[in-house]
């Protein structure tokens, strides 16, 4: 449930979920006398005109005057709270009245709401929809293959009632559920029913055993023991479980209703999200989940929630911080839309070299050293090496050792090099060796020096270990104070000055499967050891910069306070199962040494099989990708994209669709750089990132994974399974961008990691 303060005349009206998709297909002009219903409404909903009625044989089913022909329904919570659940035609209203079912779900707690005539009629007609072609457009959505059995065999015959209803199915449609028969009559059901409901029988349906979906849908949301003997006619604490949003202004209505499917996130949080939001948490916690479940979703409500628990003031002591620049400025753009310009005011939200780089200019302000990426240090390592004539060691194991060893464990001189850990390292290394890698780390450190030059990780490192020396400044001195027995409150409000005080009271990370050992040093630093001190959302599976760490060992103790997200709003169940196939059974972690899975990941949503088309040539590729472009013609193109491995293939691209018409727009590192066209990218640029239409093109062998990753194979297998991982994880990240319609093509030989899709039965 959304919270907003109560009206001041006393009168909350709220929506349920999925009333409002219903609204929103009614014509103009009843959607105008709507809005001034529900205006007028919530001022005096005793005023004559709205001819409030009970309905016949419902003690709490009310129905009130839109226009002359239309009707608002409503369940009476209590006095003045009501909850708009329908808006009908007059003429369906007092017709069959056993049809309207509402009642609190004795698994869930939450408030159902059903109209048993629309839930059938759906069924129907999607049960009447014509077997499906594979077809290339997915705003024809046709759902899984229509898979019309002969024998007509129910769906769910293996199942009691009884079995159904402990999984939370509403009851009253058990007699519709023991009809279904294919799978688009299911999908009709799944539109109009509770959500749970849809939720658990697609599931089901799926094959999925039945005491895993007791696990994996049904207990995350089922009231708790101590509720369980739950008191049937307590409307105010349901409504408190269930997906409801207060409507405070005719604005609040119309953005939930003119942004459609895409507002939804602002106000309809599913009860695990919610649940995450609001908890007290008493250290650092961890939401992890697949792609598309909501996490970034679940930072901004989160950030909104600790905004309205501060105290009044101007400063901004909550801290929200992700990977780059450009999903900095996405998640700008959506807590601005989400909390507005108050909530946004309390927020300081900058990624996290930023804010590494504004900590070392703090500190050192004359500082004019140009920044590089770790491309570029890579380039000056293979220099360093040329001009040195060692040929020892290769570059890339010397960038990887600073980056991650020295860099990474903050080992500032020789000895402390001598007895770093160097786990998950790859081969190992003697003594001897050590030194001659330190006095070429010196090297190299020297010749950034002379060349006015500063790596990222450099930066942080730097950062990191700045904030630890002001934090234990800031800790020795309330020490002291403590003993003087002084009660001056520690912590801090950025900006307000004293510089002796932690930066932030709460830190909100995104994307924190990619963040460096320094960077959480950093964080850490930042930030008083308490109740909701940080708050971070990740995917290790999604995890495409080598940077595996273990958060206990660096100070950020999240065990005993990790949740996991598992149903994708976002990629429909043909193509997340395509996507959990290129991962085909890899380990992953939990950003805490323990391994972390995606079981029970799943989706509602549904659409057409990916497709996969393999060319002679490039050249014939990218003839395949414009093909597959005009077949998706009817979407607007700036929400099709297009993902390849190298820069170079999206040069030759976007020169390909511009001579065929289409207008590209490559996304470079601050995004697309335009509005228009069809995005263009290499398979990095796509983090964070979502389309509707999304093409894959150059999955070939040699390409991905880069054809100089099996050099290692021999010289390096740590390394070698490292860049595997890590390239597998590139092409997950990539084929969960797709909302609706997912196209893998190749050149030559397909993938290796595309093995499992094409030989799929
Ligand atoms: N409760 C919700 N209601 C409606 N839409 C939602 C809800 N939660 C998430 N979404 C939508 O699902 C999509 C994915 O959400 P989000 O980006 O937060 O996922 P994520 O887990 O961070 O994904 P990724 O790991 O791939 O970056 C977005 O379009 C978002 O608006």
């Amino acid at each position: 449930m959304t919270v907003h303060s109560t009206p001041r005349t006393g009168v909350t009206l709220r929506l349920l979920d999925k009333a409002d998709k219903e609204i929103v297909k009614l014509d103009r002009a009843v959607l105008g006398a709507f809005y001034k219903f529900q205006h007028d409404f919530r001022r005096n909903p005793h005023a004559g005109g709205f001819d409030l009625k009970q309905l016949e044989g419902h003690d709490r089913l009310w129905s009130a005057r839109v226009n002359r022909e239309w009707r608002a329904l409503m369940i009476r919570l209590s006095g003045d709270d009501w909850l708009l659940v329908a808006v009908k035609h007059r003429g369906h209203v007092h017709k069959n009245l056993e049809r309207f079912n509402y009642g609190i779900n004795h698994i869930t707690g939450a408030i159902e709401y059903v109209d048993l005539q629309v839930v059938e009629e759906s069924v129907l007609r999607r049960g009447l929809t014509p077997p499906t072609t594979p077809a290339p457009s997915p705003s024809a959505p046709s759902g899984p293959p229509a898979e019309t059995r002969p024998d007509e065999e129910p769906l769910f015959g293996a199942y009691t009632d009884q079995q159904l209803v402990d999984l939370g199915v509403t009851q009253p449609l058990l007699p519709i559920v023991r009809k279904l028969t294919t799978d688009d009559e299911l999908l009709g059901l799944a539109e109009y029913a509770p959500r749970h409901t849809g939720e658990v029988l697609l599931r089901l349906r799926d094959g999925v055993p039945y005491e895993e979906v007791m696990e994996q849908v049904t207990a995350p949301v089922a009231v708790a023991e101590s509720e369980q003997n739950l008191d049937s006619d307590d409307w105010q604490a349901a409504v408190d479980r269930s997906q409801t949003v207060v409507i405070t202004d005719d604005e609040s209505l119309q953005s939930i209703l003119e942004e459609g499917d895409f507002g939804r996130w602002k106000v309809f949080l599913h009860p695990t999200q919610e649940k995450l939001v609001r908890r007290r948490y008493s250290g650092p916690a961890r939401v992890g989940g697949g792609p598309g479940t909501g996490k970034t979703i679940v930072a901004l409500h989160r950030v909104r929630h600790l905004v309205r628990q501060l105290p009044p003031g101007h400063t901004k002591p909550v801290l929200l911080t992700t990977f780059n620049r450009n999903l900095a400025a996405e998640l700008r753009a959506r807590l601005l839309s989400l909390g507005g310009p108050e909530v946004l005011a309390r927020v300081d939200i900058a990624h996290v070299d930023q804010l590494a780089t504004r900590i070392v200019s703090e500190a050192d302000p004359g500082n004019t050293k140009r920044r590089i990426d770790d491309a570029a240090a890579l380039r000056e390592w293979r220099e360093l090496l040329v001009e040195t004539g060692q040929t020892r060691w290769n570059a890339e194991f010397l960038s990887d050792e600073w980056n991650q060893v020295i860099l990474g464990q903050a080992v500032s001189n020789r000895s402390d090099y001598f007895t770093a850990r160097r786990a998950g390292r790859g081969r190992s290394v003697t003594r001897s060796e050590r030194a001659g890698i330190w006095q070429l780390a010196e090297r190299f450190a020297q010749r950034l020096e002379t060349k006015g030059l500063e790596t990222h990780r450099q930066i942080a490192e730097r950062a990191a270990r700045l904030e630890m020396a002001r934090k234990t400044r800031i800790d020795q001195r309330a020490e002291a104070r403590e003993e003087r027995g002084g009660l001056d409150n520690l912590h801090a409000e950025a900006g307000s000055g004293a510089w002796l005080r932690y930066r932030y009271r709460h830190i909100v990370v995104d994307e924190a499967q990619d963040l460096s050992a320094a960077h959480w040093k950093m964080l850490r630093a930042m930030v008083p050891s308490d109740s909701d001190d940080i708050f971070l959302v990740g995917d290790t599976h999604q995890r495409i910069y080598d940077n595996q760490v273990t958060l206990g060992s660096l100070g950020v103790h999240i065990r005993g306070r990790s949740s996991r997200l598992t149903l994708s709003y976002r990629t429909t169940r043909e193509i997340l199962r395509d996507a959990i196939r290129v991962l085909d059974g890899a380990d992953y972690d939990d950003l805490d040494g323990d391994a972390d899975t995606l079981a029970g990941y799943r989706s509602v949503l549904h659409g057409t099989e990916p497709s996969l088309h393999g060319a002679p040539s490039w050249d014939k590729e990218m003839d395949l990708v414009v093909e597959q472009l005009r077949a998706w013609h009817d979407v607007p193109r700036e929400s099709t994209a297009i993902c390849v491995p190298t820069n170079e293939m999206v040069t030759q691209l976007a020169d390909r669709l511009a001579r065929a018409g289409i207008t590209p727009s490559e996304i470079t590192q601050d995004g697309p750089r335009g509005d228009q066209g069809v995005h263009i990218g290499t398979m990095y640029r796509f983090k964070g990132l979502e389309y509707r239409c999304l093409i894959i093109a150059g999955a070939s062998e040699g390409l991905v994974p880069r054809a100089s990753v099996d050099a290692w194979e021999q010289t390096d297998p740590t390394r070698h399974r490292r860049e595997l991982h890590r390239a597998r994880s590139l092409l997950f990240v990539a084929a969960t961008r797709a909302r609706d319609a997912l196209a893998i093509t190749w050149h030559g030989e397909p993938s290796r990691f595309l093995a499992p899709l094409l030989t799929k039965g």
